[in-house]
């Protein structure tokens, strides 16, 4: 008897996806027992070069892996999951392993920390959401819109090519390619409420192949983290409540401690002239995505209550 056909991954080419999809196959390797092969796969997010928020952002980096797991070109995907879209695909489901560290990181040119850097210092950032948190901390900054890989955006601070003061990036990203050396500051998630899902993995895959293969199937349940997979699901019902997408102003962070799942969540207008704050709590277990999904959704209807809908 043959063995079972290698389990392919398809993956971006950057390095942070790649990193990412190594990691998981080393696990999915270790929980089948079978051979996984790494199938790459090129996206929209790759190829354009545009501003990202003018992208049409939702979905850029991942519409082409899950049009290949649905061609059954490959058989798991891994994504960052706060790039992944709240709306789910039918077909497909993922499981979150246990979240890396969630904060943004301020690499700063000259070692500084947020509130050290000198009057109007020159920050760059992609993201309304890091945007209208900078600018609620420190109104003076001048904040760039940049874009590209994690190393385009640390050139932007080189010592001597970098043309500005500081950049935000996931703390998670730079862990993850081993670029933890440029960062000056862990912003905590009280100054900067972090991307929902943010330091997240999610591992896609096609539904019918969890249902055929009971080996796969158990890799799965392995590799999802209850916590995480709760905290994820509060942040995300949020997002989808307020139909605010991954360029929105909205910034959140859940956990789990002796059975209570808190969400802190902030939602800033894009200028940083104001913002709603809020920190709501509810009793889980493992098993609660309905518990966790009712809480995100809580927390957004109080927003929009007082009106959070013109910020967005
Ligand atoms: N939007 C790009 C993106 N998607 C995931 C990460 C980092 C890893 C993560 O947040 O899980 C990054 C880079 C960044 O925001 O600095």
């Amino acid at each position: 008897m043959t063995g079972h056909p290698a389990l392919r991954i398809g993956t971006r080419s950057s390095l942070l996806a790649l990193t990412q999809t190594g990691t998981v196959a080393d696990d999915l390797r270790r929980l089948t027992g079978r051979p996984v092969e790494i199938v790459p796969v090129t996206t929209d997010g790759d190829v354009l070069t545009g501003s990202l928020s003018q992208m049409g952002g939702t979905g850029v980096f991942v519409t082409a892996l899950r049009a290949a797991l649905l061609d059954d070109r490959c058989d798991v995907a891994v994504h960052s999951l706060k790039d992944l879209p709240t709306a789910g695909v039918l077909g497909l489901q993922h499981v979150t392993p246990v979240r890396q560290d969630p904060r943004d990181a301020l690499c700063s040119r000259a070692g500084h920390r947020l509130a050290d850097l000198p009057h109007g210092a020159r920050v760059g950032t992609g993201s309304p959401r890091r945007a209208a948190q900078l600018r609620l901390v420190r109104p003076d900054l001048d904040v760039v819109d940049i874009r590209g890989n994690i190393d385009t955006r640390l050139g932007r601070v080189h010592p001597e090519t970098g043309d500005l003061d500081a950049v935000v990036l996931a703390a998670a990203g730079l862990n993850r390619i081993g670029r933890e050396h440029a960062i000056t500051e862990l912003i905590s998630v009280t100054d900067m409420a972090p991307a929902p899902g943010q330091g997240a993995l999610a591992v896609e895959t096609r539904s019918s192949l969890l249902e055929e293969d009971p080996v796969v199937a158990r890799a799965f349940d392995q590799l999802d983290d209850p916590a995480t997979s709760l905290s994820v699901l509060a942040e995300r019902a949020l997002l989808a409540r307020l139909e605010a997408g991954c360029a929105a102003p909205v910034g959140t962070h859940a956990t789990v401690s002796d059975g209570l799942l808190t969400l802190h969540a902030v939602v800033a207008r894009p200028d940083g002239s104001e913002q709603l704050r809020h920190n709501q709590s509810t009793e889980v277990a493992d098993t609660s995505t309905a518990e966790a999904v009712a809480l995100g959704e809580a927390v957004a209807d109080h927003f929009l209550a007082l009106g959070a809908a013109s910020f967005i």
